[in-house]
């Protein structure tokens, strides 16, 4: 795997794996083993260590494994530049980095862990270098993909028409089922320097069916809200397969939206 190389910027893969070594193997396994060779049959070794005590069996049954143990895989896709890596940041850390723009090279991926109702849903998001010259090396990450985001600059018309081609591509190596949201970012942006319109995001999008909302990496403005739908859409499309419920994320991110832009209003 590439790394995502940014000076200062986020660090990439943060998994971490924790051992506790603190306990003595003497305690236990000498101990056991001599008694295990004078009785072999009735002196099995504890499973807890402590010889002679029997847990409930309760307490040694599997826990039952949680949503969390099973990360979706999301990546985030767009034209160099739309703010891909400052969109993950804000969502992960809450902060938007600031000075100059360094292009991500190569992918790397985060973890998040997002609360959906009552139960815990794990993505992992990569954050893809949108420079033509690593195509080739992203394309090999959409396949076992569960959901994509998709971002374009609403201030760069270029990233915007380019959205279709980047359709095309996500057709071609992602899975059928991928669940895609469109983002036009940097909505924080003066309206003189928009030059693509919320409408012509909303029109591209129902052409395509997908999900669709306007962000803002530096304020964060909905982009909590943009991996909680695709967090919401993946949890409800592995209950479905158990017909426990039934969601659709467009209505929720347009339901939500609305709801954000009309707080924003009134404050
Ligand atoms: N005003 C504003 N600027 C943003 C926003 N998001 C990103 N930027 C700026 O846009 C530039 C590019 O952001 P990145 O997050 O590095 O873009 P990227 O899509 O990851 O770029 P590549 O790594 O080349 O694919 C940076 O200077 C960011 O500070 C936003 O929501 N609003």
């Amino acid at each position: 795997m590439l790394e995502t190389v940014r000076p200062g910027g986020m660090s990439t893969n943060k998994q971490k794996i924790i051992t506790d070594d603190s306990m003595s193997d003497d305690v236990f396994e000498t101990e056991e083993a001599g008694l295990r060779a004078a009785d072999p049959v009735k002196r099995e070794p504890s499973p807890t260590g402590y010889r002679g005590y029997t847990p409930d069996p309760g307490l040694l049954a599997p826990l039952p494994s949680p949503d969390t143990d099973v990360p979706h895989k999301t990546i985030l896709l767009g034209d160099s530049g739309v703010g891909k890596t400052s969109l993950l940041v804000q969502f992960d850390t809450g902060k938007f980095q600031t000075g100059t723009f360094s292009a991500t090279v190569g992918i790397g991926f985060t973890n998040k862990v997002v609360c959906v109702d009552d139960s815990k849903v794990k993505l992992q998001i990569w954050d893809t270098a949108g420079q033509e010259r690593f195509r080739s090396v992203t394309h090999a990450y959409y396949r076992d993909a569960h959901a994509l985001l998709l971002l374009y600059d609403v201030t760069n018309k270029t990233s915007f028409d380019n959205i279709r081609a980047w359709l095309v591509e996500i057709r071609e190596y992602a899975q059928d089922d991928v669940v895609i949201m469109l983002l036009g970012n940097k909505a924080d942006c003066q309206s003189s320097e928009r030059m693509v319109r919320r409408e012509d995001g909303e029109r591209l999008a129902r052409e395509h069916s997908v999900a669709f909302m306007e962000t803002s990496a530096k304020t964060g403005q909905n982009v909590e809200l943009a991996f909680m739908a695709i967090a919401r859409e993946l949890k409800a499309r592995k209950n479905a397969a158990h017909n426990k419920s039934s969601f659709n994320v467009q209505d929720y991110v347009r339901e939500h939206t609305q709801k954000a832009s009309c707080q924003a209003c009134s404050s």
